[in-house]
């Protein structure tokens, strides 16, 4: 058997992604039709491409179904609760920077820091009847993350994606999503909170701790090191 490599199947993370190894003299590629998820290696023996969606990663890691794998800091802090103990962390790859953020409406000037936002949280809740509401895609990290910074009285609403535009659509009155240049949030009327700064994330090569290696893997696994690190 080969070694697995997990890379994401599409988009800017797959490109960088290629271009990362192409540097390192490992060629990945996808082969077959546009639409087909099929893959090769070229530079080193032994290791196969395993092409899926960044957020399937972690969960394949975890599982032992791939050795290695490329996704975000975000998604597998946000997927694996206890993420140390199954994975290590061979290499932040340089891309993919991004920072997971609470923001609020522009227009809410009094609301600035975590702490202002506990005190509108609880004055929301009065007015309306029901709690604030947080869109996001990250339940988990952003759960911890108000417990630890004292914020209670809120509620999560699901948002897979254009979470941004929850607010206009007043199917939330905050966010916690994934910001890069800003633009989004901007031209959304939203702002950032000054202690609003979840996780900065970006791509990183990622070890399942947890997945078997044959002899010929572990050889493998130590050809890939010698690599790309
Ligand atoms: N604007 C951005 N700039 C840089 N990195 C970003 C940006 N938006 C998202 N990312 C990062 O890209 C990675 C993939 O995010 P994305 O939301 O596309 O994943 P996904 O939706 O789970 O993947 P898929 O669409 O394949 O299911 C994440 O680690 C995220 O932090
Ligand atoms: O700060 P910016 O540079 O504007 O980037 C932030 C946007 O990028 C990501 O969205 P993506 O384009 O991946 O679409 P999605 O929200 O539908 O996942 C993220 O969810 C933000 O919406």
């Amino acid at each position: 058997m080969s070694l697995k490599l997990g890379v994401p199947s599409k988009g800017r993370l797959m490109d960088k992604t290629f271009d990362w190894f192409e540097k390192r003299g490992i060629h990945l590629s996808r082969t077959g039709s546009d639409r087909e998820y099929a893959g090769a290696v070229e530079g080193i023996d032994g290791v196969s491409l395993v092409l899926l969606s960044a957020g399937e990663v972690p969960r394949e890691l975890a599982a032992g179904r791939i050795h290695l794998g490329v996704t975000g800091t975000d998604l597998l802090q946000e997927r694996l609760p206890l993420w140390e103990q199954q994975i290590d962390e061979i290499a932040p790859l340089g891309f993919g920077q991004a920072d997971l953020i609470l923001a609020v409406p522009r227009a809410w000037v009094d609301v600035e820091t975590l702490d202002d936002l506990d005190a509108a949280a609880a004055a929301f809740r009065a007015h309306h009847g029901h709690r604030l509401r947080i869109a996001t895609k990250y339940h988990r990290l952003v759960r911890e993350f108000l417990r630890a910074g004292g914020v209670a009285d809120y509620m999560l609403v699901d948002s897979q994606g254009a979470t941004e535009g929850t607010v206009k659509n007043e199917t939330a009155e905050a966010v916690a999503d994934i910001t890069s240049t800003g633009e989004t949030l901007r031209a959304n009327h939203l702002k950032l909170l000054s202690d609003g700064v979840i996780l900065r994330s970006q791509a990183t090569l990622w070890r399942s701790r947890v997945a078997s290696f044959s002899a010929s893997e572990r050889e493998a696994l130590e050809r890939f090191l010698d690599l790309v690190t």
